[in-house]
């Protein structure tokens, strides 16, 4: 199975590091297209095949994949759609808050034919297949949305959802791994303030959260049973905990989430 990934950046390149990762594809199914060359030329020691030539990129693939901004989707795919087998290929896109209706609209055939389209929402921990991926089908049938899931299951965890639980789940997944990131960066602060260097700081911090999750993830835990565990009475991880509540903790990062 091959695979063409059309825009080599952030995500496109994210995508590409998990799956050389995994076990789906070979270096030589995966083709990255980008505009410039520029992007393409981190890719030169891994085996696969780069192009700034997108319709190339596009008519030689299983599944094509578009990874641009969100500005520059309507032309990447407007690009594509005459050199696309609506009947042998899967397009499939990762571009945030594009809904499936103007992607369609651009798509469709005169007479009316779609090509199965999937849209994909991963996070850039992808690169490390530890991803948070959404999936929704559109106009696909059972075995090409089993197919594609069984390729992100190789790159993290994946949910299969409906398109109007997108926004939804890219904030909390896409975007949250940002704000999981500042969470860290500030324990991280507070650490140097402590008198930690801050390598070390930055070190506690990841292994104290990596404990947090391998703990919940293995307990099934709600996080407050966990912290219940934790705070003895009248120590300092409950007087902590209350300190970044009256700060408006759980307010503020329940405020980012609901921002659009
Ligand atoms: N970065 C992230 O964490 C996530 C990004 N996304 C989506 O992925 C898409 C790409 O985002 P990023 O990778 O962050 O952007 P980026 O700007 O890092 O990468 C886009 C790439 O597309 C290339 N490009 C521009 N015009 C092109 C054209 N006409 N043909 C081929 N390549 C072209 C650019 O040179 C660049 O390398 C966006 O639509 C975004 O919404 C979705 C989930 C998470
Ligand atoms: O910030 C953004 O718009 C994109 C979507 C999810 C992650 N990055």
């Amino acid at each position: 199975m091959k695979i063409s990934i059309i825009g080599a950046g952030a995500m496109g390149g994210a995508m590409v590091q998990g799956f050389l990762k995994g076990n789906v594809f070979s270096s030589s199914d995966i083709t990255v297209s980008n505009r410039t060359h520029k992007a393409l030329d981190k890719f030169s020691q891994t085996g696969v095949n780069i192009t700034t030539d997108n319709r190339e990129a596009a008519a030689n693939a299983d599944i094509v994949c578009v990874a641009v901004k969100p500005w520059i989707a309507e032309t990447v795919f407007k690009e594509i759609k005459p050199v696309l087998d609506y009947n042998r290929q899967i397009l499939m896109t990762v571009v945030a808050g594009l809904p499936s209706e103007q992607i369609t609209e651009w798509m469709k055939k005169d007479d009316g034919t779609m090509i199965p389209l999937f849209i994909v929402i991963p996070n850039i921990a992808i690169a490390e297949c530890s991803s948070m991926t959404f999936i929704t089908p559109i106009g696909a049938d059972g075995r090409q949305t089993d197919m594609i899931k069984s390729i992100f299951d190789t790159t993290g965890s994946t949910l299969v959802v409906e398109e109007k639980l997108l926004p939804a789940g890219t904030i909390l997944a896409s975007c949250g791994i940002a704000y999981a990131m500042r969470y860290i960066r500030a324990a991280s602060e507070g650490g140097v303030e402590l008198g930690f260097k801050a390598d070390d700081a930055k070190n506690i911090v990841l292994q104290t959260v990596k404990g947090a999750v391998d703990l919940l993830m293995s307990t099934g835990n709600h996080p407050e049973a966990e912290i219940d565990k934790v705070t003895t009475p009248g120590g300092i991880t409950i007087r902590g905990l209350n300190a970044m509540e009256q700060a408006g903790f759980t307010n503020a990062v329940i405020r980012g989430l609901k921002l659009k």
